[in-house]
């Protein structure tokens, strides 16, 4: 028997990082599936975009910087169910250098934040074992949730 149907979302994110290690989230604004939690900036990738190209394209209208695509660097993913019966398959990757200084363009809240404090700030579902990810690597401590 054949298996059902799943049609995949396919979102790229990004973890900037600044010099001092931390990392740029941004809220969720009213209105949007998941308001008001805390996500990686990025957006679903567009038929004909390359998951990079995709990033580059809504870093720049999210948040007006200009990575270059090779200054970007596969971290992890997610891969989760959503709510409306479709799949999330999101690669998240890490930036460090990007041109341009991150200013919210659509209205939305950002915050840098410390990777170890990455938790007290709410997150969709699927970021949270990334968010878990990026603290690890970040401060070379491994926390048993
Ligand atoms: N950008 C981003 N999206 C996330 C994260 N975690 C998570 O579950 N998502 C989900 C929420 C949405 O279902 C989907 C992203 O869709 P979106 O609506 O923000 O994408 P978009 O910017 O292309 O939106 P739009 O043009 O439709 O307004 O991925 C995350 O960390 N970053």
């Amino acid at each position: 028997m054949l298996a059902p149907r799943t049609d995949i979302l396919l979102v790229s994110a990004c973890a900037l990082l600044d010099t001092d290690g931390r990392v740029l989230i941004a809220k969720r604004p009213q209105g949007k599936a998941l308001a008001g939690l805390w996500e990686f900036p990025g957006g679903k990738v567009e038929a004909g975009e390359t998951p990079e190209a995709a990033l580059v394209r809504e870093l720049r209208e999210e948040l007006g910087i200009e990575p270059c695509e090779r200054c970007l660097q596969p971290f992890a993913f997610a891969s989760h169910p959503l709510e409306d019966g479709r799949h999330l398959l999101m690669p998240l990757y890490v930036c460090r250098k990007w041109d341009g200084f991150p200013d919210p363009r659509e209205g939305q809240d950002i915050a840098w934040v410390a990777a170890n404090e990455l938790s007290n700030y709410p997150m969709p579902e699927a970021d949270k074992p990334l968010a878990a990810e990026l603290r690890d690597r970040w401060t070379g401590t491994r926390v048993i949730d």
